[in-house]
């Protein structure tokens, strides 16, 4: 099957296609969605910081109007991405989910962080570029390892301040420079629960464009030690029985995706399919 959405890099000069539109605000969108006929879009009243080409669906060229603000277009609303990922369909959710990180890595490197002058865009590449430093800045992607801890039926569960109230998920944390996928996974382990882990076991990756993670996941063995939680980082943590679990993350995300794929295997169910 081939993919209705794949990026590009395409020339702001030429004209049609569909263009979405993101402020501080979300995306714009109306009955029809989110993606507007483009010659339409760019005769509303629109603060446009830049304009970026950035794939095609299903054959039609799509671009990217960056905003300066949400302002009023009439018969339409903003929403965030989350939203969309939520309640949305997932194509589109890909395609919004692309279009928020170029937008936001375009914003936050209008400027030369070498010099300080404006950058511009680099036809036929996805790079800003300062000519007097020869430099260029390429879309930033962060990686985030995330590991689900297991203990036979039992598996580690914690709570961030910042969850859905009762909800639990797996722990998760940013590579440092100097490390490993596997270094980050153990540090950020005994950082958060000072527990040791084993037999470590890569289980898929996961875009989270939220601002601009990759998600590296992870099953591990408990190996040692007694959960003590770090301090204004993780509220709880427990050991659950798979037979009985807490609320849990959204069923799009990867962290849900590695405690449903590790509870049907012990409860000897089909594994879940990783959403992309
Ligand atoms: N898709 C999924 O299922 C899940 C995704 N995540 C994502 O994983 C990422 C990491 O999870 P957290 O527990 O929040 O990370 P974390 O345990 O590393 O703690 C966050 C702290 O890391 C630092 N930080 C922020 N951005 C950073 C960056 N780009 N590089 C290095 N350090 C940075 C800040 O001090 C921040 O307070 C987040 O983007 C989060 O949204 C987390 C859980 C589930
Ligand atoms: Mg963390
Ligand atoms: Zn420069």
């Amino acid at each position: 099957m081939t993919s209705r959405w794949t990026t590009a890099v395409l020339d702001t000069d030429q004209p049609g296609g569909w263009a979405v539109a993101r402020s501080p605000d979300g995306f714009l969108f109306d009955d029809n969605g989110a993606l507007f006929p483009r010659e339409w879009l760019k005769r509303q009243d629109l603060s446009v910081l830049a304009e970026h080409g950035i794939g095609h669906l299903d054959g039609e060229p799509v671009y990217l109007l960056e905003l300066r603000s949400a302002s009023e277009v009439p018969g339409c609303n903003w929403k965030g991405l989350r939203a969309f990922m939520l309640d949305g369909e997932h194509t589109i959710y890909k395609v919004l989910g692309y279009a928020a990180q170029i937008g936001t890595w375009a914003r936050e490197h209008r400027f030369c962080g070498n010099c300080g002058q404006a950058m511009t865009q680099v036809p036929r590449e996805r790079a800003m570029y300062c000519q007097p430093c020869d430099l260029r800045s390429y879309p930033r992607i962060s990686p985030s390892m995330i590991v689900l801890i297991t203990r036979g039926d039992e598996i580690l569960l914690a709570r961030s301040p910042r969850f859905v109230t009762g909800v639990y998920s797996t722990l998760a944390g940013f590579a440092e420079p100097g490390e490993s996928a596997e270094d980050c996974l153990i540090r950020e382990v005994r950082e958060e629960v000072q527990i040791e882990v084993q037999n470590i076991q890569y289980m898929g990756s996961q875009c989270w464009p939220f601002p601009h993670s990759m998600m590296l996941g992870f099953h591990a063995e408990y190996a040692g030690g007694e959960i003590v939680c770090q301090e204004d980082e993780i509220e709880d943590a427990q050991w659950f029985n798979v037979h009985d679990l807490p609320p849990l993350p959204a069923s799009k995300s990867i962290a849900r995706y590695l405690i449903d794929v590790y509870v049907a295997r012990r409860l000897g169910h089909a594994e879940p399919v990783l959403p992309g």
